[in-house]
Order: C-alpha cells, then sequence, then structure tokens
C-alpha cells in the first residue's frame, strides 16, 4: 500500500525531507502531497499550526523534552504512537504487532517488534512542543537509554500492569535517577485479566523506592476496563471503544458527582482524601493552603492549586504522578500527554550549571549520531543556550575544531522538517557535522568559548581541572562490553568497506568497540550482548551491502592477581654500535574492590625517592611499558584490572633509548604479574526469568547445569518470577534454550551484574579449553 503525506501549514518555506533522502520543496500556503512506501498517512504538523514561527520555536516554557522509557514490551512504542495520532501527527494508528509505527522504523525493529535506536519525534499538544524519545528496552542497547537521558528534562515510565516494576525498568529508572530526571509513571495494559493497580504501586514502592502519588483510578478491569476517575478535577472520562477500529480519539467526560454508581464514587472520594494528604506532606505550600482554609473539607480544595502543589513535588522528586490505561485499547493516553505539559518541567526550570557562562551565545550537546547514506552523519543536539542557524559556523570543543553546519532540520522520526534556526530548549538535527561524535559540546566560535572562560574565571570556578574541561557538558558514559568475536568480509577487497561500515556504525553506537588483534590481525567486535552483535551484523548486511562472517561469540574475561609480587628485570642490547642497558624493578600487588560491582581499574605509583630523579619523558616511557602490560594479562591476554604497581628503582646507561626503557619495563612486569598467580574474572549476569509455575522445575534444573545462583522465587498472579545470577559464559542461546524449555511461555532479562573470580576448577578447565585441550 502507499503512503500520502499531506503538510497543512500556512505561511513560509519549508524543505521536508523524507527518510530516504526524497526531497519535496513546500511553498507558500498551498497544500503538498506526495507518495511514499509504506500504508499509513501522515500529517507533519497538526491542524492548528497556524504560523511556522510557531512551529519552529514555541515559547521555551512551552517545551518538553520528554523521555519514554521501560522493560521490554511495556508499551513505549504503542502508547508514542497512539500520541502522535492523537496531537495529529499521523492520521492512522500504527501497530508494533503491524510493524508500520513511526519510531520504529529500523527494519530490524519493525521485523522483531523491539526498538533498537531512539527515535526522536516532534509534536504539538495543547499549545505545547513536546520532543519525546522512545527508548528500546531491552538490556543490550541500555546506552541508548542513557544518551537520550542525559537530554532530557522529563520522563514517562511506561510500566505493564500486570507485572509492576520489571528488571530493565529498575535500570532505567536508577539511570533517571543519576541524572535527576523527574518521572511520571504510566501502568499501561489495564485491559490484561492480571492487571492489577494495587500490585503496580507497590511494586513501585517496594522495587523503585519511589513515592507514588495516584492521581487516577481505573474504572472496571481486565476487558471491562472502561474509563479514569481524575482524583484531582474529580471527572470521570470513559472511552466507549468497542472494537480496536475505534481510535478512542472521542471519549465522555462528567463530573464524578453525575456518576450512578456509588461505589465508585465512595473509592474515588477516598482515593483523593489520601492524594491531598499525602501532597501536604511533601509540599509546605500545599499544607498551609490546606490548614488555612479548607480543614477536613477536601471536596474543595480547588483542582489548581492541588495540581500545582503535584506539579512542585513532581519537580523536586519528592514524588512521582502515577496515571493508567490502555494505549493498545486507545484508553488514557490524551490524560497521560496532559499530565506531561502540567507536570514535567520545561528546560527552564532545570538547572544546568555552565550553561550561564554561555549567556546568550550558541551552546549545545550533541547526543547522538546517525549515519544517513545520502546526506552523511546526522548529529542530534539539545541546544541548551542561544540559537542554532544553517549555514553557520559552529565550534566543536571536545575536538577543538570548526565545522560548517548546513542543514538543520526537527525530527519527526524517521522524517525531518528542515528549518531556519532553533533556540535554547529545543532538540534538532543538525546536517553537515562530520567530525562530532556523541558527546561533544557545540558552541558557535572561539571567541564566543573564551567569552565563556572568561566569565567562569570571573566567578572562580572555570580555573578547576582546565579551562577548556569546564566549558564542556558531561556527556554519557559508556559501558565495557561484555561479548566479543572475530568478523571478516567475504574476500579481502571488501575490507576497506568493512572498516568504512565499521567506523560510520562506531560514531552511531559507542557501545560497539572495533579493535585488531595484534597476534591474527582478525577485526574484532566488542558489544552488549548477543542480540546487539546479531543487529550489528544484520545492518552491515543490509545498509553496506557486506556479507560478513561472524566467528564464534566470545566473553570477555579479564585477568587480575593473587599476590603481591616484587621483581627485578635487566635488559642489555647492542643495536648497531649503541649499547641500550637498563635494569628495572617493580612491585605489584592486588587490588581487589568488592564493594563496587564495575571493574577496578589499574594504577602505578612511584617509590618518592625514584619519583624525584626521574624526567618526564623517563616517566612517560615507564608508564607506557607498564600500561602495555596491562592490555594483556599472562594467562590468557585478557585485559587486566585491579592491579597497582610501585616503580621502586630505574637505572639507565648513558645511551639507553627510551622505547628499550619502555620494552623493559613491560618485561619485568610480564615476569611480575606471572610470579603473583593469574585469576581470571568473569561476567556474572542477573537474570530475571518471568515462567508460568508448570515450567519452573525445568527452568530451575537448566539454570544449576549453567552454575546458576538463584536469589530469590516470588508469584505474580498465576507466573513465577525467578531471580537469579549466572556467568555470562553459560548462558550464550539462553532465549532459545528457555523457549523450547517452556514452549514459548516464558520471558528473561539478562544484565551485567558483577566481573567476579573464577574458582580454581571452573578457571583451570577454562584454560585447559582455551589451550585446545579440552
Ligand atoms: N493488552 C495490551 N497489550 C499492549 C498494550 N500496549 C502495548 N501492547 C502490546 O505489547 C507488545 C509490546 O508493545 P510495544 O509498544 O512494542 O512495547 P515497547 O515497550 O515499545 O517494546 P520495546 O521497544 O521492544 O522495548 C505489543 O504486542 C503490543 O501490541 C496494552 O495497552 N494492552
Amino acid at each position: 500500500m502507499r503512503l500520502r503525506a499531506v503538510l497543512g501549514i500556512g505561511i513560509g518555506t519549508f524543505n521536508v525531507l523524507v527518510g530516504g533522502g526524497k526531497s519535496i520543496l513546500k511553498n507558500g500556503p498551498q497544500t503538498c502531497k506526495w507518495r511514499l512506501q509504506g500504508r499509513r498517512q501522515y500529517s507533519f504538523l497538526p491542524d492548528d499550526v497556524k504560523s511556522p514561527r510557531a512551529v519552529v520555536n514555541p515559547d521555551i516554557s512551552k517545551i518538553r523534552n520528554i523521555g519514554i522509557m521501560a522493560h521490554i514490551d511495556a508499551g513505549k512504542t504503542t502508547t508514542t504512537e497512539r500520541m502522535l495520532y492523537y496531537s495529529g501527527y499521523t492520521r492512522a494508528l500504527g501497530d508494533v504487532d503491524d510493524g508500520d509505527t513511526v519510531t520504529d522504523f529500523m527494519v530490524q525493529e519493525r521485523e522483531r517488534g523491539i526498538t533498537i535506536q531512539s527515535a526522536a519525534v516532534t509534536f504539538d499538544w495543547k499549545k505545547h512542543r513536546i520532543n519525546l524519545i522512545d527508548t528500546p528496552g531491552h538490556v543490550d542497547f541500555t546506552l541508548e537509554v542513557e544518551r537520550a537521558l542525559r537530554v532530557l528534562d522529563g520522563a514517562v515510565a511506561v510500566f505493564d500492569a500486570s507485572a509492576g516494576v520489571e528488571a530493565q525498568t529498575l535500570t532505567v529508572w536508577r539511570q533517571a535517577e543519576k541524572h535527576h530526571v523527574p518521572c511520571i509513571c504510566f501502568l499501561n495494559k489495564m485491559d490484561k485479566p492480571g492487571a492489577s493497580l494495587h500490585f503496580s504501586i507497590e511494586s513501585i514502592k517496594k522495587k523503585l523506592k519511589a513515592n507514588p502519588v495516584l492521581l487516577q483510578i481505573p474504572i472496571g478491569s481486565g476487558k471491562s476496563f472502561t474509563g479514569l476517575i481524575d482524583l484531582i478535577t474529580n471527572q470521570q472520562m470513559t472511552w466507549r471503544v468497542k472494537s480496536r477500529a475505534e481510535d478512542g480519539r472521542v471519549f465522555e467526560t462528567k463530573s464524578l458527582s453525575q456518576s450512578d454508581d456509588p461505589e465508585l464514587l465512595q473509592d474515588a472520594m477516598e482515593a483523593r482524601a489520601a492524594l491531598i494528604e499525602q501532597v501536604a506532606d511533601l509540599d509546605d505550600e500545599f499544607a498551609e493552603l490546606l490548614l488555612g482554609g479548607y480543614g477536613e473539607n477536601f471536596d474543595a480544595v480547588p483542582p489548581a492549586k492541588l495540581q500545582e502543589a503535584v506539579r512542585r513535588v513532581t519537580l523536586a522528586r519528592k514524588g512521582v504522578p502515577v496515571l493508567c490505561g490502555s494505549s493498545l485499547r486507545n484508553k488514557g493516553v490524551q490524560p497521560l500527554m496532559d499530565a506531561i505539559t502540567a507536570y514535567l518541567p520545561a528546560p527552564n526550570e532545570r538547572h544546568h550549571d555552565l550553561v550561564r557562562w554561555y549567556q546568550d551565545d550558541l551552546c549545545a550537546l550533541a547526543f547522538k549520531v546517525v549515519h544517513d547514506k545520502q546526506r552523511g552523519p546526522l548529529v542530534f543536539v539539545r541546544i541548551y543556550s542561544g540559537t542554532m542557524k544553517p549555514q553557520s559556523a559552529v565550534l566543536n570543543i571536545n575536538r577543538n575544531n570548526t565545522e560548517r553546519m548546513s542543514r538543520l532540520l526537527l525530527p519527526f522520526a524517521d522524517q525531518h522538517v528542515e528549518i531556519p534556526s532553533l533556540t535554547a530548549g529545543n532538540i534538532a538535527l543538525c546536517v553537515g557535522l562530520k567530525q562530532t561524535v556523541t558527546g561533544d559540546t557545540i558552541v558557535s566560535s572561539k571567541a564566543s568559548a573564551a567569552a565563556a572562560v572568561r566569565r567562569a574565571q570571573k566567578e572562580g570556578e572555570g580555573k578547576m581541572g582546565g579551562e577548556q574541561a569546564s566549558l564542556v557538558l558531561a556527556g554519557v558514559e559508556v559501558p565495557e562490553p561484555v561479548f566479543f568475536c572475530s568478523i571478516e568480509p567475504p574476500t579481502m577487497s571488501k575490507q576497506a568497506d568493512l572498516e568504512n561500515a565499521l567506523t560510520c556504525l562506531q560514531r552511531e553506537d559507542p557501545s560497539l568497540k572495533v579493535r585488531v588483534d595484534s597476534d591474527s590481525g582478525q577485526t574484532i567486535l566488542c558489544g552488549m550482548g548477543e542480540l546487539h552483535i546479531e543487529i550489528l551484523h544484520d545492518r552491515i548486511r543490509r545498509e553496506y551491502g557486506i556479507e560478513t562472517h561472524l566467528g564464534p561469540l566470545q566473553v570477555a574475561y579479564r585477568e587480575t592477581i593473587l599476590q603481591s609480587v616484587a621483581t627485578t628485570d635487566t635488559l642489555d642490547r647492542t643495536v648497531g654500535e649503541r649499547r641500550h642497558m637498563v635494569t628495572v624493578s617493580v612491585a605489584v600487588c592486588p587490588i581487589m574492590d568488592s564493594s563496587s560491582s564495575s571493574l577496578t581499574s589499574c594504577e602505578i605509583t612511584y617509590d618518592e625517592e625514584v619519583e624525584e630523579q626521574l624526567s618526564p619523558d623517563v616517566r612517560d616511557a615507564v608508564e607506557n611499558g607498564v600500561n602495555s602490560s596491562y592490555l594483556q594479562g599472562p594467562l590468557l591476554g585478557y585485559p587486566v584490572q585491579g592491579v597497582s604497581t610501585m616503580i621502586q628503582s630505574v637505572s639507565m646507561e648513558p645511551g639507553t633509548s627510551l622505547a628499550m626503557l619502555s620494552a623493559c619495563v613491560s618485561r619485568c612486569m610480564l615476569k611480575a604479574l606471572r610470579q603473583a598467580g593469574g585469576q581470571v574474572l568473569e561476567p556474572v549476569m542477573s537474570l530475571e526469568v518471568t515462567v508460568g509455575e508448570e515450567h519452573l522445575s525445568s527452568v530451575l534444573g537448566d539454570l544449576a547445569q549453567r552454575r546458576g545462583a538463584i536469589r530469590d522465587i516470588q508469584s505474580r498472579h498465576d507466573s513465577k518470577v525467578l531471580l537469579a545470577t549466572a556467568p555470562l559464559a553459560e548462558m550464550m542461546g539462553y532465549s532459545t534454550a528457555l523457549r523450547t524449555l517452556t514452549s514459548g511461555n516464558a520471558t528473561f532479562s539478562l544484565q551485567l551484574d558483577i566481573y567476579e573470580a573464577m574458582n580454581p576448577q571452573h578457571q583451570n578447565a577454562l584454560l585447559n579449553k582455551m589451550a585446545g585441550l579440552a
């Protein structure tokens, strides 16, 4: 089927660019129509938009930069689709199960029904501009969520109301907390037979340690879920949706006092009283208002005052508003959109320290790069101050280079509207920035950066850690990959094409690491999980036309040492006429931090006297030698972690080169690490399996064979939720195994818990396997 897009705006000139690089120019007030592959009708901008000026640059107080995040399959994409539809951006409802959603636009996303890349969509709702990012739920793509959260001002956490808080929700929730992002909870899937408001609220309290502020109660449950009571306004909203064909756009709103259901009325009154008491406990201003004028007469509390107080509570992150609905059945999404505008912060209500030094000059953060074959890299930026304009040069502070931006686009999922300028608070897409990568700070010029440095110095803060560093917005931390495998092109002639494809993919995805194995010369892909590597392999085939061969997936082990050891080594070599002679003594000792789940890095220290004697270039050469020995441990050649090295003495004969010094240090280190007793560290994953009771014992039996340790087994309606840890090496192909064991009636999520020392028996087995003896 074909898709027809209609752009219905009044004045001005817009370029509308379509995913595959098609470009259609629209001039003047007429309507522009064209055909694309697909089956949906789109209108790029809502019908009520009168002026392109309002479209391009809304008042900052009316902007909401929002993320939508959750455990896999909670319904983020379905909810986003409804928002786009009700806001007038799309003309038909997309369906994840039919593979025709706007935000899941990658082929792999549509085929698999999952979100892989976070997609930014812009739409207007009740005079507000909402920039919304639909983030992936699968743990392999956690970095995508982190990158999005870095630039968002608020988030909507979507839950499956029959499952409550699931494993990945916990991870993304912690990420949101780390970035101090205020949240709203949306209990989706209220139409499911097992959906429970009470259970979900309890699990938010218990697992997220959050303070849920219930703003709605559902009318009916499961299949008879028909609507909501809004506890702020005391209004009843009912959707008379009988079939999936009905779109839920129209719903009935009436005052609760007109309700003919006394039980519902009683429940609502109790819930509203509890809400008012809870908000009064959290917000002093509201408590004073209550004491001053209303006493126990909660009915008389004005909805506007209650709403203002809930907003303050949300922004202060003392509580999280909770709403409910069923996106698939088209119920409850419009009130959720109202809540986004009412409770989540505008960009100017968030505090960004260094932005004040730039004043009205441009300061933006690149948070995502997408590689487009026709247009080159497209860089997503969040503008923190100033105005961004196309056809202008900008300075990338991190790389200290000036680049020219050719065009500026507003992102409408895979389709983009070209705009003449964009102001602070917005999210935009820049074309033409070829050097910029994720995490870079972009400002207008060197002069503007220098002025910001002066302002910073005046305040006395810019000096700490170097002027430049303090003027850069914090990027995102990239987690260490846990899997790797070799990748080979079909023929050597395709090697250069493969390298180019990998360079482009790395710019898009910082969690992909590529290296060349020094022994075999093979290209190695390092990723976050089986699915991550599988998707990358598929993208290289589809997007770059290269049929590559992947080697077996291997676990990224680490090595450390068990004991402290001191050793000395001498290198005496004559090269040509020149004699190089150096003697080095080092001491290594283990540093294990059992309280931290992340890997302990290595460190280098010096004996006090030695430190004073060594010139800076000799120290550099010594440190090069130590660091090169950390790259490949003596046991299996995996990187070394958790070792502290002290340089005890360095004595060099005149004429010895620095390269020979590094070589001697490296050899001495290898000797010390070998003597110190090698220990393999393996990634251990935390696992959550939801399974029907009838399959529980077979799942437990299988986990026992995988060296799994059961932490807890909880009941959730008719299912059991099994919490366990298991070494990553034993979890290869687990999704297929679980499917077979349970006939497809189980779900699981897996994420890195900790790097743990292998016990001697398993370590020996691994060493034998690697040596080809087992
Ligand atoms: N019963 C019911 N099913 C729903 C509802 N919302 C979504 N679903 C279904 O749940 C499945 C997952 O929906 P998605 O919208 O893809 O969920 P997601 O959170 O975006 O998933 P990922 O992007 O893969 O993390 C699909 O089969 C949807 O049809 C709902 O309100 N009720």
